[in-house]
């Protein structure tokens, strides 16, 4: 066993056995509270930690678990099980209300709109007679499980941990897998992740919900655990603490989300106890200590807590890199390629207009399968619009494009993907803190299927083998299989524009975009990325590629666009635009 899993078996045998110890009954119920803490963390790293999404209101959440089960058990003595169920019922439909309106908010006003629906579900719980106003709901049955009373802290406790950890569990499994890196692309802008063919609505929805949920399941825990309710725990202060245990332990690893609300509670009772003592007067002292600490704490270890512990044991206990378990997984689904010399791309008379600035004017252009075609110009030509415009990124103010037959001109990024159009970026993007292997496999998304909670229960590995062993194929292919467990963010640029020709070869491509692949490049990495596309196109794909670099172009392609002020000044082979006075003077910027 390696040092890594013996230490988890110690830290699991340890809570294990912590309530049989003669341990005080204090900080069995610090523990308690902290396992029901870090289950509303755990959603906060979903969300606000690999998401990108800021909530205040989680709190909230807890809330509508709590009071769910308070109301079905005093008032209508149902089940408490029952309270757990259709508790997680209404936060699903509140969660899938705030998400319909809030979501597609970007900026501040997201952080904003969970502030105003945080206070406005706790001061409709106060005010409301039925849910017992200020005072809440006191006589609140305690849980039994087989027959057994969980009304002991030392009972409730194993109930409390046993979801802090599968929820852990569940998270862990679902950042690793198809559905977890489309939640991993988020954090990067919605770009990248669609034009791999993610809806990033749906999946800023799925972690919204899932966050939701597991609030709402550390509501009822805490409903059942202190046998009354009352609004203040669900306030908007208790939200703003829910992510600073996340900030703290280190909002980005599920860790962390239990490290923060460890290091928060803990700290919170101890100064709530020593700070009066000191000061000689009374008053939540604690929250000005706290705030400090906070502060600090952004400044200094804005990651948190659990990275900078993780980075200083690393030297003790490395990474291991991913089993390598894939060998003779299937082939993923692949599509009918076109026969070579079809018309693939045909780009009609495109035009897109900023404002008063006509960027792209009226220009057309073919792509016959089989072909490189380049597409130069000068700076502000406007090669990088009419790219984002045959991938779907801008729309178009006019004209067609249509790809295999079929008209794709404002079709959205992600079903352009979805038709066989993959595409890099003229600045790499990527999600730096995953393999490489694993953010190639994301080209690997339209290809599978999987979803959220077949990943959460760990039911997608036939289907993740074949993602691995398809992503492996790539790199194999443009010679990057010795990096595969590299982080990504770890690489030099040119090995990392390579990753992004992988990731978009794994989508199964007819067509490939690549937006200045050689941008940045050495001289010998330039000459290893002419070859790589070479050898694509001797396997039968197109490229049309957008370049600064004419040695590069010149080698490469067989038909080259030039374009001058959103214009296509000429097109023809490699020497004819060469040959060009008007393609010199548009570079030397001379009359013509
Ligand atoms: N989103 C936008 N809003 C307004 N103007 C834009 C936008 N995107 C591009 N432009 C303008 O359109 C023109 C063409 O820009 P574009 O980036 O397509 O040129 P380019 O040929 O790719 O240039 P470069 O080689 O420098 O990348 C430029 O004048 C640019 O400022």
């Amino acid at each position: 066993m390696q040092l890594r899993q013996r230490l988890t078996l110690f830290g699991l045998t340890a809570l294990l056995l912590l309530p049989l110890l003669p341990v005080p009954e204090f900080w069995i119920t610090q523990a308690n509270y902290i396992g029901m803490f870090a289950l509303v963390s755990l959603g906060l790293v979903l969300l606000t930690g690999v998401g990108g999404l800021t909530s205040f209101g989680q709190a909230a959440f807890v809330g509508v678990g709590a009071y769910t089960t308070a109301i079905l058990s005093t008032r209508y003595g149902l089940s408490p099980w029952l309270g757990l169920f259709v508790g997680l019922a209404l936060t699903l439909l509140i969660a899938l209300l705030l998400a319909w309106l809030t979501l597609r908010m970007s900026g501040h006003y997201l952080p904003l709109a969970t502030i105003a629906w945080a206070l406005s579900l706790n001061f409709s719980i106060a005010n409301s007679e039925f849910l017992g106003k200020y005072d809440g709901i006191l006589g609140l049955p305690a849980l039994s499980l087989f027959g057994i009373s969980l009304a002991d802290g030392r009972a409730i406790y194993y109930l409390i941990w046993a979801c802090a950890l599968l929820g852990a569990w569940g998270v862990r499994n679902l950042l690793d897998s198809r559905p977890g890196r489309a939640i991993r692309a988020l954090g990067g802008g919605a770009v990248m992740a669609e034009a791999m063919g993610v809806s990033t609505f749906r999946y800023k929805l799925i972690i919204f919900v899932v966050a939701a949920l597991l609030a709402s399941v550390s509501g009822w825990l805490f409903a059942h655990f202190q046998r009354t309710v009352n609004p203040s725990p669900f306030a908007l202060k208790m939200g703003i603490e829910y992510l600073f245990m996340a900030v703290v332990g280190g909002v980005g690893s599920v860790w962390g989300a239990f490290v923060g609300a460890g290091v928060f509670k803990i700290i919170e009772d101890q100064l709530k106890e020593l700070l009066p003592q000191l000061l000689g007067s009374n008053g939540n002292f604690e929250i000005i200590v706290l705030g400090v600490v906070m502060v600090l704490m952004l400044k200094y270890a804005p990651k948190g807590l659990w990275p900078a512990l993780q980075g200083g044991l690393a030297r003790w206990f490395p990474a291991q890199p991913r089993a390598r378990d894939w060998a003779g997984a299937a082939a993923l689904p692949s599509r009918d390629k076109p026969a070579p010399g079809a018309l693939l791309l045909d780009v009609d008379k495109v035009r897109k207009q900023f404002g008063g600035l006509l960027a792209v004017n009226d220009v057309s252009f073919q792509i016959r399968a089989g072909e490189i075609v380049g597409l130069i110009g000068p700076n502000g030509a406007g090669k990088s619009t009419t790219f984002n415009l045959i991938s779907g990124v801008l729309g178009l103010s006019r004209g067609a494009v249509s790809f295999r037959g079929q008209p794709v001109g404002g079709l959205s990024s992600r079903e352009i993907a979805r038709r066989g159009m993959s595409r890099t970026f003229q600045h790499v993007k990527m999600i730096a803190d995953m393999t490489v292997l694993e953010n190639v496999a994301l080209g690997g998304y339209l290809r599978s299927r999987s979803g959220t909670l077949s990943a959460m229960l760990r039911l997608d590995r036939d289907e993740e083998k074949r993602l691995f062993a398809e992503a492996e194929a790539q790199l194999t292919r443009i010679g990057m299989q010795a990096q595969m467990h590299e982080l990504a963010g770890n690489l030099a640029l040119g090995p990392q524009r390579l990753m992004e020709i992988a990731r978009a070869l794994c989508t199964d491509p007819a067509l490939l975009l690549l937006d200045e692949p050689a941008a940045g490049l050495r001289h010998k990495e330039k000459q290893a990325l002419a070859e790589v596309l070479r050898q694509l196109k001797a396997s039968g794909l197109s490229i049309l590629l957008v370049e600064h670099d004419m040695e590069f172009v010149m080698g490469l392609t067989d038909r080259i666009v030039v374009m001058e002020f959103g214009t296509k000044l000429i097109e023809g082979t490699p020497e004819q635009v060469q040959a060009s006075p008007e393609v010199r003077a548009a570079y030397l910027g001379t009359e013509h």
